[in-house]
């Protein structure tokens, strides 16, 4: 009888390694070995990551101040570097958790009822279980996934060689972020998305920079556009389109994850398109969590690891709740980058919230302008007596500068506790001491 059998060995990994060392007998089922960690590490933020962080170097090479660059990024060379940082995570992984002593299990897990787990044949017992089978692609009817020419996130990140041209499906995380990898190395870009706008969640200002930036870039957008069937002809993407037909080297199809909900083999956990929980992660089975991409409230990495110790707290009776709104999101898009945390326009403009919001533009930053920043800003959202509702910043590394608001939100501060801090000069982050201070 186990104490915590922890289901999915992607972000999991961390709640089995904690409730170890506070003395739980802990096992951890993963089904490949080879893919601990999850997707993140996997196929997922490390690669892609990895792939974009090159690419900013090819954008900045572009600066009239170098010299003609002649090379282009080695895709090969990249691939093999992220899969020697994998396979050293993959054992850092697996000493973490053998030196907390988490048993690990091989095998696919399943859940019936009475809170059993089968797994290689054998039912194991435990006081209390935790999902996290985590998410795969979706792909709309009438696409035929063929992993060649029609591909997904799973595929795009072991490349090894460039294509002439790519279209991506879905304006999203991984459409944007790997349209702006593409374009920014030379290939072909089309964005193909559904609307007039590659989305509807970022503030309009903002909006307008990014979808300048990124047209900049070189990426074309295909907007109001449906695909109705993509099919292989001659190893291309042969895509019908409601607008037309088109062919491509490849298409990307980057419309959304599933959560993976199979491990499931019991009607008394209730499942729709993700596995319910409540807000402390507690599915419908008394004592069984899910977390992460498979209980469909936020697919992010930061958010998973953040659900799996907030329910190892929960198990330890230290019941806390998460605010997942204070969670911050970003898309690695280049050359700026998108972040947001707490409120947005999006949602304020549907709540009765009553709130202030002030806009501070890139451009009236120097260095803005030597770092090709200029279009992008800051919008910050306060409530009536000043305190920080949230943030929304088109800039470069947005990703790391948003972590200055979430931790003003965690610690529930006002503009003047935040204006406390002097924030070095020449950076980015002046950008929010200049947004503070247009706070009336
Ligand atoms: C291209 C891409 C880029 C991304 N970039 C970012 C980013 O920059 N930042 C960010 O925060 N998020 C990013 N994400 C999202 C992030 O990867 C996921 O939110 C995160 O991995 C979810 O963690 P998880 O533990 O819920 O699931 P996963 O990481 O998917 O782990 C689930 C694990 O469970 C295993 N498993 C599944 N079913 C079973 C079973 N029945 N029995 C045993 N094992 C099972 C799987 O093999 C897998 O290892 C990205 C995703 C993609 C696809
Ligand atoms: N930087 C990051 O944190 C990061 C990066 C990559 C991925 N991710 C995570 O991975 C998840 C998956 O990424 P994603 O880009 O696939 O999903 P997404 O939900 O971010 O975007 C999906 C896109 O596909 C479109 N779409 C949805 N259904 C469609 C359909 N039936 N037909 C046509 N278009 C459709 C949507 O309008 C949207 O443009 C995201 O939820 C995100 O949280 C995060």
């Amino acid at each position: 009888m186990y104490d915590i059998i922890f289901v999915g060995g992607g972000l999991n990994y961390a709640g089995a390694v904690i409730a170890a060392k506070k003395g739980l007998k802990v096992a951890l089922i993963e089904q490949d070995m080879e893919h601990i960690g999850g997707t993140c590490l996997n196929n997922g933020c490390i690669p892609s990551k990895h792939f974009l962080h090159l690419a900013e170097t090819e954008v900045k090479l572009k600066n009239p101040a170098f010299t003609r660059h002649k090379d282009r990024l080695k895709l090969e060379v990249a691939v093999k570097e992220k899969d020697e940082v994998i396979h050293k995570a993959h054992r850092s992984i697996e000493a973490q958790c053998l030196s907390a002593g988490v048993e690990l299990i091989e095998g696919k897990g399943y859940i019936f009822d009475n809170k059993k787990i089968e797994v290689n044949g054998k039912k194991l017992e435990a006081q209390y279980v935790v999902l996290g089978t985590g998410s795969s692609p979706f792909i709309p009817q009438g696409i035929a996934y063929n992993k060649s020419s029609i591909i997904t996130s799973d595929e795009v990140l072991n490349l090894t060689n460039f294509p002439e041209n790519i279209a991506i499906y879905g304006s999203g995380a991984i459409g944007l972020e790997m349209a702006s990898f593409f374009a920014a190395c030379g290939v072909q870009t089309t964005l193909i998305f559904r609307h007039e706008h590659i989305s509807n969640k970022i503030h309009p200002t903002l909006l307008t920079s990014l979808e300048e930036e990124l047209q900049n870039l070189g990426i074309q957008f295909l907007k109001n556009t449906t695909i109705l069937e993509a099919t292989e002809h001659n190893k291309k993407a042969k895509i019908t389109t409601n607008e037309g037909v088109l062919e491509f080297d490849k298409l990307l199809v980057a419309t959304g994850r599933k959560p993976n909900t199979d491990v499931v083999k019991t009607d008394k956990i209730k499942v729709s398109r993700a596995i319910e929980t409540d807000e402390y992660f507690e599915t419908t089975m008394q004592g069984v969590f899910a977390i992460g991409d498979c209980n469909g409230k936020l697919q992010l990495a930061h958010a998973a690891r953040a659900m799996v110790l907030n329910v190892v707290d929960t198990i330890m009776d230290k019941k806390k709740r998460l605010n997942l709104n204070n969670i911050p999101k970003f898309f690695y898009t280049l050359p700026l980058q998108y972040a947001a945390v707490g409120v947005t326009k999006t949602t304020l403009d549907k709540s009765d919230i009553k709130h202030k919001e002030e806009y501070f533009p890139l451009s009236a930053l120097a260095l803005s302008h030597l770092t090709g920043a200029a279009n992008g800003g800051v919008v910050l959202y306060t409530d009536e007596e000043n305190f920080i509702l949230g943030a929304e910043l088109l800039t470069p590394h947005a990703e790391e500068l948003i972590g200055i608001i979430t931790a003003a939100l965690a610690d529930e501060m006002d503009k003047d506790a935040l204006l406390k801090a002097v924030f070095a000069h020449p950076t980015f982050s002046e950008s929010l001491d200049r947004v503070l201070r247009r706070v009336k």
